[in-house]
This record gives structure tokens, C-alpha cells and sequence, in this order.
């Protein structure tokens, strides 16, 4: 059984560590969560994961190394680990936005293979959307990552280029999506509900025509056109959403958070 270090155990590090123990890929005692204050990871310690704020110790009693801390506190992170990082015993793997494997190895040492995975934090219930890419790991390694986040969710390899695009639309896509529900959820109580029975609908729904697609493999519209009655509501209320520009405006936020995720690190601390 591999020893996994998640160095920056906040939002993602912690969903992911839930998510592998969760889907019996690892156990708890086999991953080291480190953060500055660990008090914040009691519960965590509480149910067997070994946590620590020593990253150095971390990283030697490891095999898998996972980075996850802010962009912006990535360089004093790869400053205090890289003498203690072995390219034949570590692999290497990024979750952090906007920054290139090559940027890693610049820190970490050419040789190092660094692997870099865009999960999103449906992970912690085994309901990710990974995307993963690398310019210099093995074959195999890249296997064994896919394999690794496909016990958490879905997994798609891509070009390294596309990374910043990947954060936007699915690590960032899990906070649009749950807004239109919240959105949904208001009109709800506009138009006669309860708020706590008009988010159980909304959410319901929402699910159901994720599944939809998922399980009849079907492009939306093809599924919208079965709503939409001929003078019917649902094309009112659809058409009236567009005029107010829905699509226009998930189209635009998208492309603003891929530039931000391309523009989120910069090498000098
Ligand atoms: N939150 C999300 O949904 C996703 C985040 N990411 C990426 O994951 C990274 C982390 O994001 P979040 O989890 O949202 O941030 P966060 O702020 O919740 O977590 C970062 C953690 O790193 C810890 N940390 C900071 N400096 C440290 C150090 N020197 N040693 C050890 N721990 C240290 C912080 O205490 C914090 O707990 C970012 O680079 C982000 O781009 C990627 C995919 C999804
Ligand atoms: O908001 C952020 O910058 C991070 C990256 C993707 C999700 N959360």
C-alpha cells in the first residue's frame, strides 16, 4: 500500500482524502494531512489519518506527494521540500491552479515526475470530475493516477494547455452549477414553496437532468425539446432566461475564471 502526503490539507485536500479512504483506495493511517495549524484537522486525526505540520516529515515518509496548497503558497512549500524529494521514490501530483508541471520540476528537480490532476470537490463523495495531464511522467505512473482518481469520480486525460480551461469549467463549474440551484431554489419560494422544500426540488431536479444526459448519453437540447410544449411554460420561462442572457452569462464567467486560473501563480515568491 503506497504512502500518500497531502502538504495544504484545506477545501480540496481534505475532499480528496475523504474521497480515497471513502472509496477503499487507501486507508486513513496511510495518508499524512499536513497543514500550518493542525487543530483544525482534529477530526481528522480523530479518524485515524496521521496529520502533522512538518512537511519535510511528510515528504520522506511518503510515496505519493500531493501538492495542494494556494498557488500563492506554493513556492515556500517546494522551497522547504526539495531537498527532500527522491525522483526514484516520489511521484509527484499538483492539484494547484496555473501551474505547469515544468514549474514544479524548476523547484523540485528535472528528474522528479510531476503529474498534474484538476479534481473538483464532488471528490469527497467519490462524484469528481478529474482531469489530468503530464509532460514527463511514465506511462505507467499516469495509469496508476488514473486508476487512482477514477475510484473518486470520472477521469479525463488531457493536454497540459488545457489545464486552466479544466479548472474553470469543472473545479470552478461545481460552484456555477450549485448557484443555479440556489437561483432556482429562490424562484421557488417566489412562486408559493417553503425555502427548505424548494431546494430539496431544485436540487432533485437538477440531478435528475444531470442523469439524463449522463444516462442516455443525449446532447441537452435534445432533452429540453421533450420539456418545451409547443406554447407551452417551459419555453416561456426558457426564452425570458435567454433575453436575460443565461447561457450568454455562464458563457462569459467560464472564460473570465480560465484566464484567472492561467494567472494565478507567479514563479518568484
Ligand atoms: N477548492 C477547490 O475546489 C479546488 C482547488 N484546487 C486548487 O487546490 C489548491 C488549494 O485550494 P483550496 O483547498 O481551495 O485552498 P485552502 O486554502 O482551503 O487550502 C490550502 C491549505 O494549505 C494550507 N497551507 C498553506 N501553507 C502551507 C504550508 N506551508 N504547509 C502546509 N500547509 C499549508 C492552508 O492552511 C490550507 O489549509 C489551490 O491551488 C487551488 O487552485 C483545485 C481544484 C479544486
Ligand atoms: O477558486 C479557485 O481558485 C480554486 C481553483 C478551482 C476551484 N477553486
Amino acid at each position: 500500500m503506497k504512502k500518500i502526503a497531502i502538504i495544504g490539507s484545506g477545501n480540496i485536500g481534505l475532499s480528496l482524502a475523504k474521497g480515497l479512504v471513502k472509496a477503499d483506495f487507501a486507508q486513513a493511517a496511510n495518508i499524512t494531512l499536513t497543514r500550518r495549524n493542525i487543530d483544525h484537522l482534529k477530526s481528522f486525526a480523530d479518524a485515524g489519518f496521521v496529520v502533522s505540520n512538518q512537511n519535510k516529515e511528510a515528504v520522506v515518509s511518503a510515496d505519493v506527494v500531493i501538492l495542494a496548497v494556494l498557488p500563492q503558497q506554493l513556492n515556500t512549500v517546494l522551497d522547504e521540500i526539495h531537498s527532500f524529494i527522491d525522483p526514484a521514490k516520489h511521484l509527484v501530483i499538483s492539484v494547484i491552479s496555473g501551474v505547469s508541471c515544468a514549474a514544479v520540476r524548476e523547484k523540485l528537480g528535472e528528474s522528479v515526475e510531476v503529474i498534474r490532476v484538476m479534481p473538483n470537490t464532488a471528490i469527497a463523495i467519490g462524484q469528481s470530475m478529474t482531469c489530468i495531464a503530464s509532460d514527463n511522467a511514465s506511462a505507467e505512473n499516469i495509469a496508476d493516477v488514473t486508476k487512482m482518481f477514477e475510484t473518486v469520480g470520472s477521469v479525463v486525460k488531457i493536454n497540459e494547455d488545457l489545464m486552466t480551461s479544466a479548472t474553470a469549467l469543472c473545479a470552478c463549474g461545481i460552484a456555477f452549477f450549485l448557484r443555479a440551484i440556489r437561483a432556482a431554489s429562490q424562484g421557488g419560494v417566489e412562486i408559493g414553496f417553503h425555502a427548505d422544500e424548494a431546494l430539496k426540488m431544485a436540487v432533485q431536479t437538477a440531478k435528475g437532468a444531470a442523469d439524463l444526459l449522463l444516462l442516455h448519453g443525449t446532447h441537452p437540447e435534445s432533452e429540453i425539446d421533450k420539456v418545451t410544449s409547443p406554447k407551452g411554460c417551459t419555453i416561456a420561462g426558457l426564452n425570458e432566461m435567454e433575453h436575460n442572457g443565461f447561457s450568454s452569462s455562464l458563457i462569459k464567467g467560464i472564460k473570465l475564471s480560465a484566464l484567472k486560473a492561467g494567472n494565478l501563480y507567479t514563479k518568484e515568491s
